[in-house]
């Protein structure tokens, strides 16, 4: 996150619960002092998102009308969080609706964090056949990662939710990793030859 500077984030929301955690994460980032903008053009009419949306409005969290160029992706933000789909009620292929959004992920040479999956991927089969999906640099599972993280090929992969109940995991044979100290997320894998990071988690 030291490399983003001064630099906005990109929050590129989608229409379901995973781009409800799109939103949350906005606020989250904002509390930390960090600039992110909000793309979010698929509403619901629920209660929930109406005060996610709320509450990044009341906290001065900039929504976009429109989806950004490449070009001023390139020069305006120093990373993208993809929020646009997770799994569960997420079928794919994604329909041409949603093509300009992933395919602006795919082309940026800015970095995308993908929450829970990749957007785009099969939540057990993971990238798309011909292997022409989404690749993120980072991933951040939610309560434990999904079979299809395993075709995961970026270099940071995360897990967040310290929150499944010990008997949750074991009746589900979850094997959850340690949580270091306090931490509420865990570095579960990192291609990357950063020593210092990897010491650090
Ligand atoms: N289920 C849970 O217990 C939790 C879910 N969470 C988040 O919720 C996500 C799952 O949320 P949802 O089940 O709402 O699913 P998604 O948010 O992935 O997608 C649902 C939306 O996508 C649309 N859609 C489905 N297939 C499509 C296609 N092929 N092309 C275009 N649109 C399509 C649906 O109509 C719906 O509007 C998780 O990945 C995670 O991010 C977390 O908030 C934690 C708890």
């Amino acid at each position: 996150m030291e490399k983003v500077g001064n630099k906005s984030i990109l929050v590129i929301c989608g229409p379901g619960n995973n781009g409800g955690d799109g939103l949350v994460c906005a606020r989250h980032l904002k509390v930390l002092g960090y600039k992110p903008v909000i793309y979010y053009p698929v509403r619901t009419e629920k209660q929930l998102y109406n005060s996610l949306t709320t509450q990044c409005t009341n906290m001065a969290v900039p929504f976009l009308q429109m989806l950004p160029e490449l070009s001023t992706v390139e020069c305006t933000f120093a990373l993208i969080v993809d929020a646009v789909f997770g799994f569960s009620s997420f079928k794919p292929p994604v329909t041409e609706a949603f093509v300009a959004r992933i395919d602006l992920m795919k082309k940026a040479t800015v970095p995308v964090v993908s929450i829970d999956l990749p957007s785009g991927w099969h939540v057990d089969n993971g990238e798309p056949e011909e292997r022409s999906g989404l690749l993120p640099e980072m991933l951040i599972s939610l309560m434990c990662p999904k079979r299809g993280a395993l075709d995961f090929r970026g270099i940071y992969h995360y897990l967040g939710g310290r929150f499944v109940p010990a008997a949750l995991e074991e009746k589900f044979e979850m094997n959850l990793p340690e949580y270091p100290g306090t931490d509420c997320c865990v570095l579960i894998s990192c291609d990357c030859e950063d020593e210092e990071h990897q010491k650090e988690h």
